[in-house]
């Protein structure tokens, strides 16, 4: 029904909600692989070998792997057990409030502008500039903890190609629209004027990224551009990425009715923000520069609608905003809605994945299951925001959540009474004795701020909504080195182990106030890191003890075997299933298995490590932001689907021994067998775990002793890892 007002059009849900197909059948499955993990441990309880014997204390290990394993099994079944889909009705949502939508704030966050290039950072600037939305309703606010005049001049020089670029997106329908990416596509449009257009819009493109780009190789901007914008002033000598004043520059005032783009149509605000840094005040990272978002932003413009991107994540749907308020301005549900968040996909995903960066099964299952218990995670990007909840509000039933109430207030103020009034909120000392980043905002003194304060905001009583619809809302760039990748996921699982061995241990904090559920879904990740232990053992001991002949599972004649059997072989063909069901290859399922081993071998284990150094007070948090750009030959090697090995990385050297230890294990067996030693029953099974192993590591064999390009392994991690191997054989077991 499309002719507005009309009683039952407006009592119409805004959203619908859908349980995923399959929920019998997996749950079946569930608990036979349930009853094949309780075997395991009864076979391995009742047969631990006599104190006499050889293998006691290992078999004892296995044993604790085994119930870590079965354990950890279990928590992930509460992302299983509900999975469900949101849709949305854009159509209704516009019928019903026309032009009566709420104003939107929109916060870009970079931190660094040669990690994170300032060209990069504005075509997101620009994709979010240009959503299919009222402009004078949208505020975009960069901050900027680089604290860089790059950044800066790229965004005036954004600012002036907005004028241009906002109109060209609109007359012609364009997607995506970032600049880089639409323009990356390389299509032409075939009308000739639609075409000439489309190349005078390229032109003026190209020319200002190449003039930001030659300002930053020459490391300044010149005298003539800097005498354009008033802001420019800030940066003085003395102005540095840690120590400097706050800097709030209002590049475009969208209440002034002269910032008009060439159609004539109003502009969107665009606020530059650099809030003040000094060496010895903790600047918390991203949360703190949310926070100081949050704040500056509410005297600006203080939509009741927050959305939050990465500087890496543009906008891949101009409907996106639109979307978003359906959750938002539902009748019956939209004032329980705390947050919406939308999946982290990227644009760069190399063929068959070997970094394992898709993560679409997390993405199109675990997440939409978290959902499905009323606990979506808030993930840092992609997520709009109710700024109420965001900023503390406790849900209660009287809340009514109206969105257009908080409003724009400041009408009559000038540009320079709002910046000067807003600098003050974006000092160091301005959150001294607040409730910010404790009750308020996003939560401070943890690696993944996201995480934790999706699990605040869920505690006061709100419900937040997963949305993952079809063609993703936005796209970011994922990590093309295995280096960077690792980096990354030791910081995200170093920051989900500290939340749950803190007083926000989800079992503890959240109990009663979210679902078991989602307790135990939380937990999935939290639990990451420590599973490194039991996967680490798992590899390593089987291997020395086939060396050794020590049988450690049950022959294959026997009956007993069935169960490790069942449950090794379901899990991999549901974890296949799942796989291409999500849209991956086989072959990426492959390498995903091998990421996974990489990422629990090494960044599982150092997050442990880091994490309980400091809950001792040993260490502090550092927080390794992840490069978004790399060298040419590097780029090459990641889109041809060779693994990077370049640096000389404690993580390689854990990988290459791991991987050298399995190749002993096997070659030993296989030369025993050869050899005519007989064959030990009961090593089957270690045999065949350590040549999977080998598979999965074909590539790393590679690295080591066949390739000669740039990316092997450096031959110093090959020593140490030949010599870490050697050594390991000898361990004597007990
Ligand atoms: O001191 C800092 C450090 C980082 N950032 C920004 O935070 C974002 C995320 O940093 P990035 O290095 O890209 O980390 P990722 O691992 O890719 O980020 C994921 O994980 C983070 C939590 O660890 C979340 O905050 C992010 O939203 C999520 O995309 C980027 O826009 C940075 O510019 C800051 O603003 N200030
Ligand atoms: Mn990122």
């Amino acid at each position: 029904m499309l002719n507005g007002g009309g009683e039952e059009e407006a009592l119409q849900p805004l959203f619908d909600t859908k349980v995923a197909k399959g929920k019998l059948a997996y749950r079946i499955y569930a608990i036979t692989v349930g009853i094949g993990i309780c075997l395991i441990w009864a076979y391995r309880s009742m047969n631990i070998p006599r104190p006499e014997e050889q293998g006691r204390w290992v078999w004892i290990g296995m044993f604790i792997a085994e119930l870590w394993f079965g354990f950890y099994w279990i928590i992930t079944q509460s992302l299983r057990w509900n999975v469900i889909h949101r849709h949305t009705f854009k159509d209704r949502l516009i019928n019903r409030y026309g032009d009566k939508l709420p104003p939107v704030d929109i916060f870009v966050c970079t931190a660094d502008p040669k990690i994170e290039p300032p060209t990069m950072v504005i075509s997101t600037v620009l994709s979010v500039m240009s959503y299919n939305y009222p402009p004078d309703k949208l505020s975009v606010y960069v901050s900027d903890d680089g604290g860089s005049e790059f950044t800066f001049y790229a965004l005036l020089e954004a600012s002036r190609f907005s004028k241009h670029w906002i109109p060209f997106c609109k007359k012609f329908r364009v997607e995506p629209r970032s600049p880089a990416a639409y323009f990356a596509q390389n299509f032409k449009p075939e009308d000739t004027t639609a075409a000439k257009e489309w190349l005078h819009i390229k032109k003026l493109y190209e020319d200002m990224t190449c003039r930001i780009e030659s300002a930053i190789e020459k490391g300044s901007i010149s005298k003539d551009a800097r005498d354009q914008h008033k802001g420019f002033s800030e940066w003085n000598s003395e102005v540095t990425k840690q120590n400097h004043q706050s800097i709030v520059q209002i590049l475009i005032d969208g209440r002034n009715p002269d910032a008009v783009d060439g159609d004539g149509n109003q502009l969107p605000t665009l606020v530059y923000l650099a809030r003040e840094k000094r060496p010895h005040f903790p600047h918390n990272f991203k949360a703190g520069s949310m926070n100081s978002l949050i704040r500056v932003s509410a005297e600006i413009s203080n939509a009741p609608i927050i959305l939050n991107v990465d500087c890496d994540m543009y906008s891949n749907n101009s409907d996106a905003v639109k979307e978003a308020l359906c959750f938002f301005m539902d009748k019956e549900r939209g004032h329980t809605v705390s947050y919406v968040q939308h999946p982290q996909s990227c644009d760069n995903i190399a063929k068959d994945d070997i970094y394992a960066n898709s993560y679409s099964v997390i993405n199109k299952i675990e997440l939409a299951g978290m959902d499905g218990c009323d606990g979506a995670l808030y993930c840092g990007t992609g997520c709009f925001h109710r700024r109420e909840s965001l900023c503390g509000l406790k849900f209660s039933k009287n809340y009514r959540g109206e969105l257009n109430s908080l409003g724009n207030t400041t009408k009559d103020r000038s540009v320079h009474e709002l910046e000067q009034g807003s600098k003050v909120l974006a000092d160091c000392s301005y959150e001294k004795g607040t409730l910010w980043g404790k009750e308020m905002g996003l939560v401070y003194g943890c690696l993944v701020e996201d995480i934790i304060t999706g699990l605040k905001i869920q505690c006061r009583g709100w419900k937040p909504v997963y949305y993952n619809p079809e063609s993703p809302a936005f796209l970011g760039v994922a990590p093309n080195t295995l280096d960077i990748a690792l980096v990354q996921h030791k910081r995200w699982c170093e920051g989900m182990f500290h939340i749950f061995l803190s007083e926000y241990c989800p079992f503890i904090y959240a109990h009663g106030k979210i679902k078991l559920g989602a307790q135990m879904g939380y937990c999935v990740y939290l639990l990451w890191a420590p599973n490194s232990f039991a996967l680490l053992y798992y590899l390593i001991i089987p291997s020395i003890c086939l060396l050794r002949g020590i049988p450690l599972f049950p022959e294959v004649s026997s009956l007993r075997l069935l169960p490790f059997a069942y449950v090794y072989a379901a899990r991999n063909a549901c974890s296949i299933a799942e796989a291409l069901a999500c849209g991956d290859t086989l072959k990426a399922w492959w390498n995903f298995q091998r990421m996974w081993l990489f990422r629990r071998t090494t960044s599982y284990l150092f997050a442990s490590i880091d994490t309980f150094a400091r809950q001792l007070g040993f260490s502090e948090t550092a927080f390794s932001i992840t490069a978004k750009v790399v060298d040419d030959d590097v780029l090459e090697r990641y889109e041809k689907g060779t693994m990077e090995f370049r640096t000389s990385s404690v993580m390689f050297t854990i990988i290459a021994t791991l991987a050298l230890l399995n190749l002993f294990g096997l070659s030993g067996a296989v030369l025993k067998i050869i050899s005519g030693y007989g064959f030990v029953e009961g090593l089957t099974l270690q045999i065949g775990l350590c040549l999977v192993m080998v598979m999965i590591n074909l590539p790393v064999y590679q690295a080591l002793f066949l390739r000669n390009d740039n990316g092997r392994i450096p031959s110093s991690v090959m020593f140490k890892s030949l010599f870490l191997a050697s050594l390991a054989c000898l361990i004597p077991v007990y």
